[in-house]
């Protein structure tokens, strides 16, 4: 018989000793670290602590120095195929052709996934996203929060059990921003998959996140609640914490 990965492994994502290095630069070095089912995790660090790069490392876009990536138990040196066709990703730097609809961005994404009933898809998600008053409106016409809803739509098209979200918020006011990640709430609620997600918004993270992960220097210095993680180490808030990494790492180790 064969076992379903998916019902093999509670673990969505699983990342061991994780390295990417440029020459000189060592932009992430050694880190481990997993992603339940139904669980947001938040992976946060100040610009350069190599959080895109980890990202792209685990979608595929890189290859690791050294290290493995899991997802769903299947590794992506090896089955790289069947691991990523349970991947789905988001982020404001990586817009859908302007020039194509909304309609058409989903149809093409939706064959280049090889999603079944995909009209039926579609319309679902034209629906839960609130976009079916633009399915035929180019996608580079469409606002700011518009086209991070299309990206989500997307995003969701092969109903991925690992979703990687790089600041997915970014750039929206904040009735918006709460709407999007009330959308991502549900798609872990429901679903069976586990959340990946970059921020610099401390506020959203801590609102959003089960669990965050502190990355600086490509290392993962702290990873707890976001929400008892501060007092944990003698500060009142997230932001407090992340500036204090940020500013000077060593110093957690002598709170
Ligand atoms: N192609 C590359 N060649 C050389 N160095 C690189 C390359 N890509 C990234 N780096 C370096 O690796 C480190 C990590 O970069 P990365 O983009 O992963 O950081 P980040 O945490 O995503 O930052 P930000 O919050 O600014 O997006 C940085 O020092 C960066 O300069």
């Amino acid at each position: 018989m064969i076992v379903e990965p998916k019902t093999a492994t509670s673990k969505v994502l699983s990342v061991s000793q994780l390295c990417k290095v440029y020459g000189t630069t060592v932009a992430v070095d050694g880190i481990s670290f997993e992603v339940g089912r139904n669980e947001i995790v938040g992976l946060l660090g100040p610009n350069g602590a190599g959080k895109t790069t980890t990202i792209n490392m685990i979608l595929g876009v890189l290859e690791p120095s050294s290290g493995s990536i899991r997802i769903e138990g299947i590794d992506i040196a090896k089955q790289r195929t069947q691991a990523l066709s349970r991947t789905n990703f988001a982020a404001v730097y990586a817009p859908l052709p302007g020039n194509l609809t909304v309609y058409q961005n989903l149809r093409i994404f939706g064959l280049i996934y090889a999603v079944k009933k995909l009209s039926d898809r579609i319309e679902a998600l034209l629906k839960q996203f609130d976009l079916e008053a633009f399915r035929n409106t180019k996608c580079g016409v469409l606002s700011s929060g518009e086209q991070t809803r299309v990206c989500l739509a997307k995003a969701m098209l092969n109903q991925p059990h690992l979703l990687l979200l790089d600041e997915p918020t970014a750039s929206l006011d904040p009735a918006t921003a709460r709407d999007i990640r009330t959308k991502i709430r549900e798609f872990t609620a429901r679903d069976c998959g586990g959340v990946l997600w970059t921020s610099h918004n401390m506020y959203e993270v801590e609102e959003v996140c089960d669990r965050v992960l502190f990355l600086s220097h490509g290392k993962i210095l702290l990873e707890g609640n976001p929400k008892t993680l501060p007092a944990e180490h003698g500060k009142t808030s997230l932001e407090e914490l992340f500036i204090t990494i940020a500013r000077e790492p060593l110093a957690l180790e002598r709170v």
